[in-house]
C-alpha cells in the first residue's frame, strides 16, 4: 500500500513559551518543523505528506521555505483548536486508499529504524504505534494521596503512529472526547486493536525549552 504521512504542526507551542510557535522555532541550523519533514523524505522520497499548518501561519511557513530554499513537494491543510481537530483537516486532504502515518511536527529526531518499524507492521498488522519503556518510577495519583505501580505494564507513546487511512478516517468521525490524547486513543475507542512496536528513545517531543537543549546534544551526536 501506498504510505503518506499527515505532519501536524497546526499547534501554538505555549508551554514552549516563545513568541514564534516552537514548530517554526530555529533549531540545529534550520526550523524544526524542517528537519521532520525531512526524516521523512530520508526514509521514502515517493512518500505523500500533507503538513497541517495554523491558518494564520500559512504565510510565515512560505517565508520560512524562501528563506531555507525548502523545496520538498508537500500539500497544506489548516489546524484546528486541538489536535484532533487538526489530524481530522489532514485526513480530508488523503481520498486515496494508503498507510497513513501521524506525526508530531515537533519530533524531529525519529529514527529511519522507528519508521521502518512502524509501517512495516502496519502493512502486516493494520497499525503500528511506537513506544518505549519508562526509565523512571511511575506514581498514580488518587483521593488519598499517591500509590507506587509497576511501571513494567506502562509505555511511553510516541509518534510516528500509523494506520490503513479509511480506518483511521472512519475512527476521526467520533466525537472529540478529552482522552483523545492521541491518535491510538481515538482508533481504539473505534473498537479497533492497538498494535505496539519499538520508538527510539531519542524521539522526543520538543515541548519546552529542556528538549530542545537535549535535542540538540542528541543531533550533534548524529542521532
Ligand atoms: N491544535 C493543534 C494542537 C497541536 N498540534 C500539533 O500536535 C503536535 C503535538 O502537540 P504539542 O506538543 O502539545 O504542541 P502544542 O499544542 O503546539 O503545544 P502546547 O500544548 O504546549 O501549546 C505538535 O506538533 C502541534 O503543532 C496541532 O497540529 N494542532
Ligand atoms: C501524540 C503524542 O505526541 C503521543 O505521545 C502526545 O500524546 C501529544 O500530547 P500533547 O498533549 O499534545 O503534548
Amino acid at each position: 500500500m501506498k504510505k503518506s504521512v499527515i505532519i501536524v504542526a497546526g499547534g501554538s507551542g505555549s508551554r514552549m513559551g516563545s513568541e514564534q510557535p516552537k514548530q517554526f522555532l530555529k533549531w540545529c541550523g534550520k526550523p524544526i518543523l524542517m528537519h521532520t519533514i525531512e526524516r521523512f523524505v530520508s526514509y521514502d522520497r515517493h512518500m505523500r505528506i500533507v503538513l497541517v499548518l495554523p491558518a494564520n501561519q500559512v504565510g510565515v511557513w512560505e517565508r520560512l521555505c524562501e528563506q531555507y530554499d525548502f523545496t520538498i513537494p508537500l500539500e497544506v491543510a489548516l489546524g484546528g483548536n486541538t489536535r484532533f481537530d487538526s489530524v481530522k483537516s489532514g485526513l480530508e486532504v488523503l481520498t486515496e486508499e494508503c498507510l497513513v502515518g501521524v506525526h508530531d511536527g515537533v519530533r524531529p529526531l525519529v529514527s529511519l529504524e522507528t519508521l521502518e518499524n512502524c509501517y512495516v507492521t502496519a502493512a502486516k498488522c493494520g497499525c503500528a504505534i511506537p513506544v518505549t519503556d519508562s526509565f523512571e518510577s511511575i506514581r498514580e495519583m488518587n483521593e488519598s494521596g499517591s500509590r507506587s505501580v509497576n511501571r513494567a505494564q506502562y509505555k511511553m507513546v510516541q509518534t510516528p503512529q500509523v494506520f490503513v487511512m479509511s480506518v483511521l478516517k472512519e475512527a476521526y468521525e467520533l466525537p472529540f472526547q478529552d482522552s483523545f490524547t492521541d491518535d491510538a486513543s481515538v482508533y481504539e475507542s473505534a473498537g479497533n486493536e492497538v498494535i505496539l512496536t519499538a520508538g527510539n528513545r531519542e524521539n522526543i517531543k520538543m515541548t519546552t525549552p529542556v528538549d530542545l537543549l537535549v535535542g540538540e546534544a542528541l543531533k550533534k551526536n548524529g542521532l
